[in-house]
């Protein structure tokens, strides 16, 4: 599956919709056992949650992204696929999330891509299952440092941290996610499907469990002034930069 929604790939509510739609098409697909995730778009993954979807908007649109972002997360990481993720350019945020959220991860080593949940510097807080996805990947203490900083992490640094697997020159991206995917289509479905399972179990029942409360929380917690305001001033900052 190639991003392809430029200039950035940001997650709007389309781009999840999309996503989701394809997704639940490859799974319901017998013929498909297993996923690369990449960007069409150069030197960008996906920029994370399209910050437009989340500022000046109103408090039942903020209800629909939150769910669909969920929708996204739950179908992906319990997906009985196995998900690759070929990360070709920068991964903040959301962005990460999906990578996170693949079985393994394979990354350009530009020194020029960053990774990372960098929320914090946005002034908002990642919500328990994105950190509950990153404390599965790194361990507990790596991932409390990087989240209260707002890490972006360089490739190589991601890859020292355990953040992603591999590290790849770009034009060897492709024939390696392919290898990896060979290698772990090598075994039984129904023995790593349920071990998968076995490992993502409690964490996809905590947000299935409290799915309406979390949307409850982002909706109070995205519309409060003081967010909206750390919003707007990070998207003109991101504007600024490129003056
Ligand atoms: C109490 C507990 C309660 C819990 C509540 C939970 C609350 C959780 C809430 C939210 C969670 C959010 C997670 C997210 O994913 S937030 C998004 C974070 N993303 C970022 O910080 C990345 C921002 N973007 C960049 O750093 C760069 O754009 C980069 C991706 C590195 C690409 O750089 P470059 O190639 O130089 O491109 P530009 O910066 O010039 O960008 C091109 C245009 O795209 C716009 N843009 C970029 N990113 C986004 C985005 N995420 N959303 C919307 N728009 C984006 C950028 O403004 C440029 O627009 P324009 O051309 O009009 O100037």
């Amino acid at each position: 599956m190639k991003f392809k929604s430029p200039p950035v790939n940001s997650l709007s509510l389309d781009f999840i919709t999309e996503f989701c739609i394809g997704l639940e098409k490859l799974e319901n697909n017998r013929e498909c056992r297993g996923v690369i995730f990449t960007s069409a778009v150069p030197n960008i993954f996906s920029s994370g949650l399209d910050i437009t979807e989340m500022c000046g908007k109103s408090m039942e649109h903020y209800a629909e992204f939150w769910r669909a972002v969920q929708e996204m997360w739950l179908r992906l990481y319990g997906s009985n696929m196995v998900t690759v993720a070929a990360v070709n350019g920068s991964s903040p945020a959301g962005g990460c999330l999906i990578a996170l959220t693949c079985d393994y991860r394979i990354m350009v080593e530009n020194p020029k891509f960053v990774i990372g949940l960098n929320e914090a510097q946005l002034g908002i807080v990642a919500p328990f299952w994105f950190k509950d996805t990153f404390v599965n990947t790194v361990g507990h203490r790596v991932a409390e440092r990087s989240l209260q900083l707002g890490s972006l992490h360089s490739a190589s640094e991601a890859h020292r941290l355990g953040l992603v697997d591999e590290l790849v020159p770009e034009v060897k991206l492709q024939e390696k996610a392919a290898a990896v995917m060979a290698q772990w289509l090598a075994l039984p479905d129904h023995a790593r499907q349920l071990t998968k399972s076995m490992m993502r179990k409690a964490v996809l029942d905590r947000l299935v469990a409290h799915r309406e409360e979390d949307v409850q929380n982002f909706v109070n917690f995205i519309s409060k002034e003081s967010i909206q305001k750390s919003l707007r001033m990070y998207m003109e900052m991101l504007k600024k930069k490129k003056r």
